[in-house]
């Protein structure tokens, strides 16, 4: 086989099993500082996420959410602070003796009163931050870029010393001068860091900007890079993607994106949009069919309800309701589907009971419903569908009164009926799904 055909061969492969990548414009393999294929995990729901307006976690939940947290299988479990307050630095040392395959964390100012604390909990590692934007600066601590560096060569080769990782990270990155946030980073780089950390604290980047910003700093730094970016403006998920691409390797996440504010990347949203990247790499690593009790655990603990529209669990995350797409999916999912519920341990359905439906999905209706009509006359069931929800909103139990009437009225013989067994037999739908769609 010649070189060519053997690259042609190749391609068509990895398009027969994974369509996105025989897409242009999906990633693209030869950028060999891209960590979309390689990224990883801190998961900082008990710390950022702490922060959620209604957040308050007990010493039992904060364990039952690292175990499944780790059990989904994050690589890191960020923790609040120890210096907060007692509990905090009683339930760190409680869960970093939980033996968890997951790194434990935690998350301090860049002081060595915070550090001193911190490596005595128990931790695999101290994620270090400090404001270093002019706001932060002037209004938060009030130190100057001097100051900033004096003290984090201190605390690192502190924490460095105790044997753990040990994380910098600027806080309000996108808002600092860069050449301020070159400095910095090459200082601690050079003493030797496990990772440096950029936070969009305000939520107010792009990702074109965290494009560059991660390009810039990958050139100037010979460790990992994590990214920690906010909600605010909505694009987070892209931020972080954005990061991976540029050659991040790590990123800040919460269980449904919860902390300061509106929070921050979502882990179900970002697993979402790197399972489209990246398959065989997710599939791998975390334990998808999880998500939604991991979810359903945070929600509880923090009393909301899962969004609507959330990636994923969202309720109608998988539903078709258009016939024209309905029609599609009962041929082939793919058509109307980037990411397969089964993946997610979820359903698929289609909303068959609104005046969108087509006949395609009221065929797969009356079979559900082990009645027997012709393409013809679903056709006919259909408009009278329609047209009942022309008139209002529908149910299922509409729907099939609509078939089951019609399909009684063309069975029901004009001249004097000769009855047969089965005719007698009522029609068994005992089983019929409550829930206004057909599951796939
Ligand atoms: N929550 C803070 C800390 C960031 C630390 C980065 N992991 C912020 O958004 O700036
Ligand atoms: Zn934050």
């Amino acid at each position: 086989m010649t070189a060519e055909n053997k690259a042609f061969q190749k391609v068509t492969e990895s398009t027969a099993t994974n369509p996105i990548q025989g897409n242009p414009y999906g990633p693209n393999p030869s950028d060999f500082l891209s960590n979309v294929a390689n990224f990883q995990l801190i998961d900082s729901t008990l710390r950022e996420g702490e922060q959620f307006a209604n957040s308050y976690f007990s010493t039992e939940k904060k364990i039952e959410i690292a175990k499944a947290l780790d059990d989904f299988g994050v690589d890191y479990i960020e923790l609040t602070s120890p210096v907060a307050s007692e509990q905090s630095r009683k339930d760190c040392e409680a869960i970093c003796k939980l033996g968890l395959k997951a790194k434990i964390l935690t998350h301090i100012r860049c002081h060595m009163d915070d550090a001193k604390v911190a490596v005595e909990t128990g931790v695999d590692g101290v994620d270090v931050v400090i404001g270093t934007s002019k706001f932060l600066r002037q209004y938060s601590h009030g130190k100057d870029m001097n100051y900033i560096a004096k003290s984090a060569i201190e605390v690192i080769e502190f924490v460095k010393s105790k044997g753990i990782e040990i994380r910098f990270s600027s806080e309000d990155s996108f808002r600092s001068d860069l050449v301020d946030l070159l400095n910095i980073y090459k200082t601690v780089s050079k003493i030797g860091v496990n990772r440096i950390g950029i936070a969009d604290t305000v939520g107010c980047a792009n990702p074109r900007q965290v494009y560059e910003l991660v390009r810039t700093l990958k050139s100037v730094v010979n460790c990992d890079i994590e990214c920690h970016f906010h909600n605010d403006t909505g694009c987070a998920i892209a931020n972080a993607y954005t990061a991976l691409e540029a050659g991040a390797k790590l990123i800040d996440v919460c269980v449904l994106g919860i902390g300061e504010r509106n929070g921050i990347v979502p882990i179900g949203g970002l697993m979402a949009r790197m399972i489209v990247a990246d398959p065989d790499y997710v599939k791998s690593k975390y334990k998808l069919p999880k998500l939604r009790d991991l979810e359903n655990l945070v929600a509880d603990a923090v009393e909301v309800n899962i969004p609507f529209n959330n990636p994923i669990t969202g309720f109608c995350a998988f539903t078709h309701k258009a016939g024209i797409h309905a029609k599609a999916i009962l041929a082939n999912p793919s058509t109307y589907e980037i990411l397969d519920p089964h993946d997610f341990g979820m359903k698929r359905y289609i909303h068959f009971a609104n005046r969108l439906t087509g006949w395609n999905a009221i065929k797969s209706r009356v079979d559900q419903l082990n009645l027997s009509l012709t393409d013809a006359e679903v056709k006919i069931v259909t408009t009278k569908i329609k047209k009942m929800g022309d008139i209002r909103p529908l149910n299922i139990d509409d729907v099939d009164s609509i078939i089951k009437e019609y399909h009684g009225e063309i069975n029901t013989p004009t001249l004097v009926p000769k009855m047969t067994k089965s005719d007698e037999e009522p029609l068994d739908l005992s089983d019929e799904p409550a829930a206004k769609k057909v599951k796939l």
